[in-house]
């Protein structure tokens, strides 16, 4: 396998005394593309933060393309995009202005591809010439990620990117994002709470869960093998299933949420009594970051 292009070992961040990030290891491979998941607070854009240097970790090792991320060259730099949860964009600008900022700094940056999203994403000439602070909130979030995309990153990071947008520019944001970025072969990492839009486009999801990644794997081979598996107290063996991830006791009832179907699920399904229930995405969320 092909070295990684983020890499995070032992990860710590202490806001005060609240711990955010638990000595979180984390590696993403070129070409993957990964849905972040986890609660409100769970650390998200913490760890994406991290992850890009743009906030210190107390703890840990962070390397970008095999480079300390607290000493990224300009060259690495150049191949990453980022568009954050909150816009940082140059709001007394307009769009024209920025984009020629922009495009000064960034060898590889295509106007082309700037004007096409622009015209796609109903940028006309009044819009394009306002400035960016009178712009509506999904409007600037379009162009976050319009200048995010600009200089064809190798490795985009997008925290919420859609949270914004309507679905119709939903809808356009992840088509572009499927059939130019990622067909690219671009190292993409997605933070979001709209789990039908990671259905569609992350072939890998992460659950963030008390400062750590606490499950990690193919979007289709989770929802392939997770089931919740409802047994009668008293027939469940003490020790965990293959696989599992919790268990809690519903009356007489324990449900047990397995990652993958073992022998043992299939022995116990043959119990009297026993329910083995195959589970939506929602219902993972629920139950893994719980
Ligand atoms: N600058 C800060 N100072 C103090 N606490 C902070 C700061 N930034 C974040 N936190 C706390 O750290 C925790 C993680 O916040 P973070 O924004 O990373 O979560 P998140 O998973 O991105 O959440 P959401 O899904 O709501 O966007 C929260 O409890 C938050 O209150």
């Amino acid at each position: 396998m092909s070295a990684a292009i983020v890499r995070m070992s032992s990860v710590s961040k202490y806001f005060g005394s609240q711990r955010v990030l638990a000595d979180l290891d984390w590696q993403i491979a070129p070409g993957q593309v990964v849905g972040l998941l986890g609660r409100n607070g769970a650390g998200k854009s913490t760890l994406l933060e991290c992850m890009l240097g743009l906030r210190e970790a107390d703890g840990g090792a962070v390397t970008l393309f095999g480079e300390d991320v607290a000493g990224l060259s300009d060259d690495a730099r150049g191949r990453i995009g980022y568009v954050p949860q909150r816009t940082d964009l140059f709001d007394w600008l307009t769009p024209v202005q920025m984009f020629d900022y922009f495009r000064a700094m960034y060898p590889r940056w295509n106007t082309g591809k700037v004007d096409g999203l622009l015209s796609r994403w109903d940028f006309g000439p009044e819009l394009r010439n306002k400035p960016i602070k009178r712009l509506s909130g999904g409007e600037q979030q379009k162009l976050a990620i319009i200048r995010a995309l600009a200089h064809e990153p190798e490795l985009l990071i997008l925290d919420e990117p859609v949270s914004a947008l309507d679905p119709v520019g939903r809808r356009a944001f992840l088509r572009e994002l499927v059939d130019q970025v990622i067909e690219r072969g671009t190292t993409v990492v997605f933070s979001t709470h709209i789990l039908s839009d990671l259905e569609r486009v992350a072939f890998d999801l992460a659950f963030l869960k008390d400062g750590r990644i606490a499950l990690q794997g193919q979007t289709d081979a989770l929802l392939e093998g997770a089931r919740r598996v409802v047994v009668p107290a008293a027939t469940l063996p003490g020790a965990p299933l293959a696989g599992e991830v919790r268990r809690r006791q519903e009356g007489a009832m324990t449900s047990v949420i397995v990652q993958a179907q073992g022998d043992d699920v299939a022995r116990l399904a043959r119990e009297p009594g026993v329910r083995v229930e195959p589970l939506t995405l929602e219902d993972l969320f629920i139950e893994v970051t719980q």
